[in-house]
């Protein structure tokens, strides 16, 4: 394979389109979705329930295999990327193995990759002080609360300082106010590590405060129907939810949202000028 360009954005999907097959007949679950995440870019996925943002995202991770179209991640193919560890990716239920300790569970995937038990600790002590865990480094994941869980989770997707977090719903199964803490605690994490993020989420105040752009999907097929930019700066506080900057960018994102349920067959990041230039924007 040749060499991929160094500045290759962290995620290029061009024509990406899913059918499955089933018993019932074909579901054609995303079509024509053009996009890029660029290098340390937050993204969410936002749309109605069914409309394929988890299905993308499977894609992104080469869990799934798209029925057209050409994924890159880092300028590589998919499955390449994958074989590369060049992504973590965490899920709603945070998945941690109850009889390994925290820090056992964030070791997992340097342990799977040979990493010498030395550097393993190392890299899990380093993790549990960013995500603020280091004083249950020993315990074991049914003694801790969900939040600190998702936590834990979002730890092991770093260990491996993946340039790209795939997070589907990870916020999903918590409180109102744990989920607040959470997100500014992810936006510190990952700008901190310099890390892509392609999220899904359902909330939209989650979308817009986390993200630097949100890709509204429509209903299935699935496409992205427009892209609304994030302009709030680098730093998300809890400050910032109080700040009429934010609650402009939840209006457009909702905005955007009943408008892409209405508009179920409109071409794909072209709904307005500035999504589609927003979408080709590395
Ligand atoms: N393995 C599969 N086989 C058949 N159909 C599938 C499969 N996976 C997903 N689908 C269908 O594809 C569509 C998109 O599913 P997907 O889970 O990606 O949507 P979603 O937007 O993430 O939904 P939600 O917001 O409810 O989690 C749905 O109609 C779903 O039933």
């Amino acid at each position: 394979m040749s060499t991929p360009p160094a500045d290759a954005p962290a995620v290029h999907l061009h024509a990406v389109g899913k059918t499955f097959a089933t018993r019932t007949g074909a579901v054609h679950a995303l079509t024509g979705i053009d996009a890029q995440v660029g290098r340390g870019e937050f993204v969410s996925l936002l749309g109605p329930s069914g409309c394929g943002k988890s299905t993308l995202l499977r894609i992104v991770a080469d869990l799934e295999e798209p029925s057209e179209g050409e994924v890159r991640v880092f300028g590589k193919p998919a499955a390449q990327a994958r074989l590369d560890q060049d992504y973590g990716i965490a899920f709603q239920q945070a998945g941690l193995l109850d009889w390994r300790t925290v820090a056992a569970n964030i070791e997992l995937p340097l342990e799977l990759h040979g990493v010498p038990a030395a550097a393993r600790r190392a890299r899990s002590r380093e993790l549990l002080d960013l995500v603020g865990l280091h004083d249950v480094a020993d315990a074991h994941p049914d003694q801790l609360s969900g939040g600190m869980q998702q936590r834990v989770a979002i730890a092991r997707a770093l260990a491996e300082e993946p340039g790209l977090l795939l997070l589907d719903e990870p916020f999903g199964a918590l409180d109102e106010m744990t989920r607040e803490r959470m997100q500014s605690e992810l936006v510190r994490l990952v700008r901190a590590s310099g890390a892509a993020v392609v999220l899904v989420t359902h909330s939209i105040p989650e979308a817009a405060f986390c993200s630097d752009r949100v890709f509204v999907m429509s209903p299935r097929p699935g496409r992205i129907a427009s892209v609304v930019d994030v302009p709030l700066g680098p730093d998300r506080t809890e400050q910032l939810r109080e700040d009429p900057a934010f609650f402009d960018v939840v209006t457009r994102v909702r905005e955007a949202l009943h408008a892409g349920s209405g508009a179920a067959s409109a071409s794909s990041a072209s709904a307005s000028p500035t999504s589609a230039a927003s979408v080709e924007r590395a």
